[in-house]
């Protein structure tokens, strides 16, 4: 624990029969978890990793749809290797936007292998993600950020949870648009899935400072291969 302003000045025999000093701004008004950060730290925190949101999504924008269509191919090539046999399986994924590697033929695919694809579905603000059944031909509806979301489906528990990075790091934390969505719903999940975050090989940070709440990929899965933790 690190010293606070208000555990200033207080040498007097009167500590031993004060209160305690007030710790309520060590709560995150938002989870309810005890920090062990400074607020002023977790400021920094967040200015940091939206300059580096930005700043990632800009690079990854960049790549030019071409080569964006050869990565994406080499991230599928790559999952499977990691995932192998996938039948029974329920596995979600995401519709690709903002450069983000495109998985659509991966997902497509999924049924063929016998295994039960979803996707991801924002239905509150700050609130935990809905996973629904989604196969190739089945209705879609513009959800948030106008990201297509399954018109109907079924509402699923995923075995495996593949989540779209902005940025990750070595040791398998997942940075990503800020939400906080992928954090809240692997915690609120009534078992914990494989995680595998995936993203291209340049948007690797060296650390993103995880917090108690950033909960860490299984493995990250980027073009030039598989890193786990
Ligand atoms: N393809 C894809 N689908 C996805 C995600 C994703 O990252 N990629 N999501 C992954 O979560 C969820 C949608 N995520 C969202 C994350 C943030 C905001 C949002 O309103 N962001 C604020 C900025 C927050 C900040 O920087 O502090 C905004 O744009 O005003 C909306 C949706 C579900 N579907
Ligand atoms: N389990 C949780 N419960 C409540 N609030 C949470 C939880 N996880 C994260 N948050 C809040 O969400 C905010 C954004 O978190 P973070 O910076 O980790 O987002 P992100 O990982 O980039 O986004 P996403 O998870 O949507 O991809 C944090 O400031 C935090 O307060």
């Amino acid at each position: 624990m690190i010293a606070h302003d208000n555990d200033a000045g207080r040498d007097g025999p009167d500590d031993d029969y004060g209160s305690p000093a007030c710790m309520i701004h060590l709560v995150d008004p938002a989870s309810g978890a005890l920090s062990d950060q400074d607020p002023r730290q977790q400021q920094d925190l967040k200015r940091w990793r939206s300059v580096e949101r930005e700043r990632l999504v800009a690079l990854r924008r960049a790549i030019p749809a071409e080569e964006r269509r050869g990565l994406s191919d080499r991230i599928a090539r790559e999952l499977d290797r990691l995932l192998g046999d996938l039948s029974g399986k329920t596995v979600a994924a995401y519709l690709p936007f903002r450069g983000e590697p495109d998985l659509r033929f991966w997902i497509e695919g999924l049924s063929v292998r016998g295994a039960i694809a979803a996707l991801p579905v924002v239905v509150a603000p700050r609130s935990p993600l809905e996973f629904r059944t989604w196969s190739r031909g089945e209705p879609l509806r513009p959800g948030v950020w106008t990201i297509p979301v399954p018109a109907g489906g079924t509402l699923v528990t995923p075995d495996v949870v593949i989540a779209p990075v902005v940025g990750y790091d070595a040791a398998c934390y997942r940075l990503g648009h800020g939400g906080g969505y992928y954090d809240r719903t692997l915690a609120a999940l009534p078992r914990r899935p494989r995680i595998v975050g995936v993203g291209y090989e340049r948007l690797a940070l060296r650390t993103i400072y995880p917090q108690t709440y950033d909960v860490p990929t299984d493995a990250i899965v980027t073009e030039a291969g598989v890193s786990t933790r």
